[in-house]
This record gives structure tokens, sequence and C-alpha cells, in this order.
């Protein structure tokens, strides 16, 4: 990787440059209008969560998830029974493989499931491919940041632990799927490996070659549904898909799972230096638990037990209770009167659930409570989309059912969305041209890409953006989408530079996500509206 320059946009050129005689409010809420198929299928997912008071500063360490292990285990324990089942009937022979990719979780993980009802014995696999830690296909960035690799082994060490409680084990080994796997399957006379299916280029090639090389072995991987296979833009399809569609429930796993194989050195993920990277403390800000445990702790922190310090919320309330008293009482009121109305509010707060404000909540940038946070699980497939919507419908049967409780169920869509665009547009949204395949000229100017990379632009909305990012392998949604309007509309850098450094970076690495927002926010994606330009003065002073 380049070294880090410390360049910073203050000349006047520059200023012109970053701000062009263009109109500085063309803010654009491109979620607002463009409208999504509505898909549903939400393959994997992710979850978190901490300390159980809320704090919106930066300078300290948040921890998500915030439980301690007894709370943990006494709150979890119900959780994982809920989308478990008692007894499932099988009727299958011999062995077979599950092949774990970016599904590390045993909740509803349809692979291990049918791998389960197919055979008498299961043997769950995790192949560490040296090709996730070698560089980005373009720029030569690490494909694999040193704050992936360790969350990566977190989720591997918690899905061991989900799989050994249920009476399994997980074979952790190095090396590249279609040579680990055609061994172990003649090794185990495995007749079937079962797998998620995934939808880009590079999973792609590896499940052909170990389509091949399996040979008489067959492979078994559970498709990416879609119920709609046309259009991917028009605002009438996510109207007629949303109508038609419908979730699948989650897929309950056996409480309790057959012994596996005899082997005796199941292997661990190697330290991160044995992958070529520098093993990196997190300080500051966000720090995010690998694992499913970790997931479903924060599902249930965020959904039921957190209140929302949601100050927008405080003042307005306030400002009502005022206004109220002093319709009752005819006068000022006087401190009986205040000392009452804080009780009302307190009382208020505490039913605000996080779920219950998220509409109002998600564009901020500070904290751990702004948004749900799911993403970095989501990506590693230690949680489910789908156990995130049960729990969204649980919440709204029990509690209330608002527009933030449906907001966070139109989030995911956009993830949906964007797999599916991956599965339409193919390779088209790793190429500059974007699916659209426009033609622009974008420069690749080192000293201002790196000074954006490393946050050292001059000015702070980008460099604590960027600084977040590197620190902790996380940037909210808003702080991407004005570092992503930076660099491409005010810098003109090449939009690949900037994707690839966030596919280094993000905790939530995720293909489809990364490179479909990219094109997007680069006017490249498949969206008519090109222009998406994110005025920096008018963001700093919104958010
Ligand atoms: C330039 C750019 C790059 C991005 N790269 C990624 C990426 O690599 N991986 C990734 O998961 N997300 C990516 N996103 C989307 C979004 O920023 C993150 O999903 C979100 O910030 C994660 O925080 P959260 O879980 O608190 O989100 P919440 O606001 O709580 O949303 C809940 C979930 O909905 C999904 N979601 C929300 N917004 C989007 C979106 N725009 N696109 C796709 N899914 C969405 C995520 O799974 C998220 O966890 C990117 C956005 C931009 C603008």
């Amino acid at each position: 990787m380049a070294m880090l320059s410390h360049y910073s946009i203050s000349s006047p050129s520059l200023k012109k440059f970053i701000y062009p005689s263009k109109p500085t409010s063309k803010i654009t809420h491109y979620r607002c209008y463009t409208k999504l198929v509505m898909n549903f299928q939400m393959m994997n997912s992710i979850s978190l969560s901490t300390s159980s008071s809320s704090s919106s500063s930066t300078g300290v360490l948040q921890q998500v998830p915030g439980l301690n292990s007894t709370e943990m285990d006494r709150v979890l324990e119900p959780i994982f029974e809920r989308y478990s089942s008692k007894a499932i009937k099988r009727n299958g022979k011999g062995t077979a493989i599950v092949w774990f990719r970016n599904d590390l979780r045993v909740l509803d993980n349809e692979a291990l499931y049918k791998a389960w009802v197919s055979s008498e014995v299961v043997l769950p696999v995790y192949c560490v491919d040296p090709r996730h830690f070698q560089t980005t296909y373009y720029f030569g960035f690490p494909k694999t940041g040193a704050l992936r690799a360790e969350f990566l082994s977190e989720c591997l060490t918690d899905l061991k632990k989900n799989l050994m409680k249920r009476g399994l084990n997980l074979l952790i080994r190095q090396g590249k799927p279609e040579e680990i796997l055609p061994f172990l399957a003649k090794e185990f006379s495995a007749h079937t490996v079962y797998a998620q299916k995934e939808t880009c280029s590079e999973e792609l090639t590896v499940e052909r070659l170990l389509s091949k090389a399996l040979k008489r072995v067959q492979l078994t991987l559970a498709p990416q549904r879609s119920s709609s296979q046309g259009s991917t833009s028009s605002p009438s399809l996510q109207l007629s898909v949303e109508a038609k569609c419908s979730v699948r429930g989650v897929v309950k796993i056996p409480t309790s799972l057959a012994p596996p194989p005899n082997i005796e050195d199941w292997g661990c993920f190697p330290p991160i230096e044995q992958l070529g990277l520098r093993s990196q403390k997190i300080s500051k800000g966000m720090q995010f638990v690998g694992g499913e445990t970790a997931a479903i702790g924060r599902v249930h922190e965020y959904f039921w037990k957190k209140a929302s310090v949601n100050l927008t919320f405080i003042f307005r309330t306030s400002l009502r209770l005022r206004a109220s008293m002093i319709s009752t009482v005819k006068e000022k009121p006087n401190k009986l009167i205040l000392f009452k109305s804080a009780v009302v509010l307190t009382r208020a707060l505490c039913k605000q659930n996080l779920l219950r404000v998220y509409k109002e909540t998600r564009n901020g940038m500070l904290g751990p409570d702004y948004s749900t946070k799911f993403s970095p699980w989501l990506a590693s497939g230690s949680l489910s989309p789908r156990i995130i919507f049960a729990e969204v419908k649980r919440y709204e049967e029990q509690r209330e059912a608002n527009n933030s409780t449906y907001w966070v169920v139109f989030e995911l869509i956009w993830r949906d969305y964007f797999r599916f665009l991956s599965m339409k547009y193919g390779n088209s949204i790793f190429h500059l041209g974007g699916p659209r395949k426009v033609e622009q000229r974008w420069g690749e100017d080192q000293r201002l890409f790196e000074s954006w990379r490393d946050g050292c632009t001059g000015y702070p909305l980008i460099d604590a953006n960027m600084k977040e990012l590197s620190a902790t392998g996380f940037m909210s949604n808003r702080g991407r989408q004005i570092v992503c309007s930076f660099l491409v509309r005010d810098m003109g850098i090449d939009w690949r530079m900037g994707a690839e450094w966030f596919e280094t970076c993000l905790l939530d690495y995720d293909p489809c996500s990364n490179y479909g927002n990219w094109t997007y926010g680069a006017g490249v994606g498949n969206d008519p509206r090109e222009d998406r330009y994110f005025s920096i003065p008018k963001q700093a002073s919104t958010f």
C-alpha cells in the first residue's frame, strides 16, 4: 500500500475545484426516488450490540454488542430457541459437507439444514482462501484489511462454538475451496457439498472450479431466489413486487445435531500476520464483535432493550410538554411543574426503543445507535436478514408498527436490490462506465486521492468520516454518500479507487452493496438520475 500523504485541500485553486460554480444545494435523497425491486431473498445477515446506555460520543470506545456475558446468555438463549427446532425428520444417508462462505451462522442457514436432513453425518468446513488476502483488481490495495480479517476470525470462533453446542464442529483449512473440498469429499466419502450460492464473478469462478473438481460428488448451492426478473429500476416495479412478494420463514435448525466425523485437528483461523496483515487495535469509535452471538445480541438490544436518546425528540417533547402545561395552568410553569414534566419526559424516553425512531435517527453519524449497525454481521452472514424481518414483525405485533419499523425492512430491500443488480448486470458493476456504460473522463491524481483516503483534505466532514473508516472499519451511510460524492464529483477521481479503498477497509464489505452504491453515487449505475451531488457545507450544517 502506498504511504499516506498529508496533503490538504486548502489552496484557493483547489477550493475552486472542489466548489465548482454549480449551485451547492443539489442534495439528492436518492432513496426517495429510486424504487426497488423488492425481493426479499435477503441472503446473508449480521448483528451487534454493547453497553446499555446510549452514547453519542466518538471519543470513547463503543463496543457493539454491549451485554455482559451472563446477561447475554440469559437474553440470547430464548432467541436462539425461538429460531431453532426440537425435532426434524431425517432420512438421509452417508456424509454431507457444508461449505461455509458468507453465511457464518447456525440460525436460518439453508445449506446447513439441507445437509442435515440429507445425511447421517455432517462435516462443516471453512476454507481460508488466500485470494481473499491478495490485492484489489485495479489499484492494488489489500483486498481484506486487518480489521475485517480480525472480525472474520471472531465470526469463525463463534460459529465453531455454536456448532459445538449442537454437537458439531467446524473444520478450518487454509487453501482454495476447489482444492480442499474435493480432497475432503474423497476422504470422508461425502455424497454432497452444500453451500450458499453467490452472485459476483470471483465467487462464481470458484463455484465453477469446485463443481468441476468434485467430479461425481454433487455440489448443491442454496439458490438466490428472485421473485422478479424484469427491469430493475422503475418505481412501478417496486410497487408490483412489493405487493406480490413474501419473505420466506426462518429455516429452523435442530437444537441438537449428530456428532461430526472423527478428526484430530479441526484447525483454526491463522493469526492475521500470517496473512500479511498487521494487527490494528481499535481505541476509539465503534468496535464490532464478530459472530452470530454478538449479532443476535445487537438485534435484541436495538429492537427491544435500548432506549433512544434522540435530542430532537427530547427537544420537541419538552416544548410540547411546556406548551401544554402553560395552557393548563394559564401561567408560566413553576418548578414543581417543570419537575413533573421531566418525569413524564423520562418515562416517554424509556419507551423510545431505537427501532421505534429509526427513521428519524438513521441519517446520523455519531455513536452506536443512530442506525442498526447490522451491516458487518449481515455481510459475513452471521445474521440472517430473515431473522431481522421476523423480529421487526414481532415488534410490530407486540409494541408498535410505524414508519420506522417499516423503514428497517425497506433498507434491507436495498441490500437485496443491489444483489439482484449484480445478477442482472454481471461484471459491469465493476467497470468504469458501470451498467449504463457511461463514457466519462475520470482523474487518477494520486495526491488528491491520498488526501481523501487519509482524511487530510482540510474539510472536517470528509476527514472525520475517512478517519473513522480507517480506525474502525465502519462509516455511516450518510458519511459514505458524502465522501463518495466528494471524491467523484468534487475531486473528479475514478470512482473505482474509492470503491476499492472501501473494499479494503469496510467490515461490512459486500461486492454487490459496495459497487452498487459506488456506481450509483458516481452516476454510472442503472439509475436514470445521474447527478447526485452532495454539497459539503449543506451536509455539514444539516447532519
Ligand atoms: C459508497 C457506499 C458504499 C457502501 N458499501 C457498502 C458495503 O460494502 N456493504 C454494505 O453492507 N453496505 C454498504 N453501503 C450501504 C450502507 O451505507 C450500509 O449498509 C449502512 O451504512 C450500514 O449501516 P447500518 O447497518 O447501521 O444500516 P441501517 O441504516 O441500519 O440499515 C439496515 C440495513 O439495511 C441495509 N442497507 C441500508 N442502506 C443500504 C444501501 N444503501 N445499500 C445496501 N444495503 C443497505 C444494510 O444491510 C443495513 O445493515 C454503502 C453505501 C455507500 C453510499
